[in-house]
């Protein structure tokens, strides 16, 4: 199919995931676990219905959710010695040997199918990135066909990969755009609709 993707998609072990979250799950360890996996698993059920995407790789060292991913069919690889999130990035699109990667965030609980196929197709065949809804972070970086792709996530890193070169895409696509981090954005993202997972992680919501 044309604008293939293959994706990454980084997922840090569940005991340390997602701080910025635990007044979410009132600070219960077990609660804030399963919330933290439920977000990464709505987000790669979402990336694997997309036509666009043809496969899904996880980096994770966690065992608890190499098992979840695999139960979806997807492939996790552990991370490499070197550590940080671009570290991460780079060795997953290397282990797919892939003709062309992308990396996609782990907290993008609403995500539709559809706004994340419009931006690979918007992209078309170059280095381009999403940014997330302050404009400031990036939830989608596509490489290239046969290029690197040259992640540069952590703060300021929409400013970073359009300074590496990469095309800003300028679509709506507000679930593709809405990552969480904090309980403001688990809200918004409330609203968006949550995935299945993420709302059966957060009962008090929605009953
Ligand atoms: N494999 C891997 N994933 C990472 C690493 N650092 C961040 N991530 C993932 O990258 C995505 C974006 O990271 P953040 O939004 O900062 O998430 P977080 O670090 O879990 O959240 P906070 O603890 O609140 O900063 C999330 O899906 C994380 O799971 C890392 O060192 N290794
Ligand atoms: C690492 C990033 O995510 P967040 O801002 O969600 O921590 C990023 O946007 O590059």
């Amino acid at each position: 199919m044309r604008h293939e993707v293959d994706l990454v998609v980084p997922v840090k072990t569940l005991d340390r995931a997602k701080t910025r979250l635990t007044s979410a799950t009132g600070g219960d360890p077990v609660s804030h676990a399963a919330l933290a996996l439920a977000l990464a698993l709505d987000t790669v059920s979402a990336a694997v219905a997309t036509p666009a995407v043809r496969r899904v790789v996880t980096i994770t060292s966690d065992p608890a959710v190499a098992a979840e991913m695999a139960a979806l069919g997807v492939e996790s690889v552990p991370e490499p010695a070197e550590p940080g999130l671009n570290a991460a990035l780079r060795h997953g699109a290397h282990a797919l040997r892939s003709t062309r990667v992308g990396a996609l965030q782990a907290d993008l609980p609403a995500l539709k199918p559809d706004e994340l196929q419009a931006a690979i197709e918007a992209a078309g065949y170059r280095r381009a990135f999403v940014a997330d809804r302050q404009g400031t972070g990036t939830t989608l970086l596509l490489a290239a066909p046969g290029a690197e792709l040259d992640p540069r996530f952590g703060v300021g890193s929409a400013g970073h990969h359009r300074s590496s070169g990469a095309v800003p895409l300028s679509g709506q696509w507000p679930t593709l755009r809405c990552d969480v981090d904090t309980e403001a954005d688990l809200r918004l993202a409330f609203g968006l609709g949550l995935g299945a997972r993420t709302a059966n992680a957060l009962p008090a919501w929605t009953t």
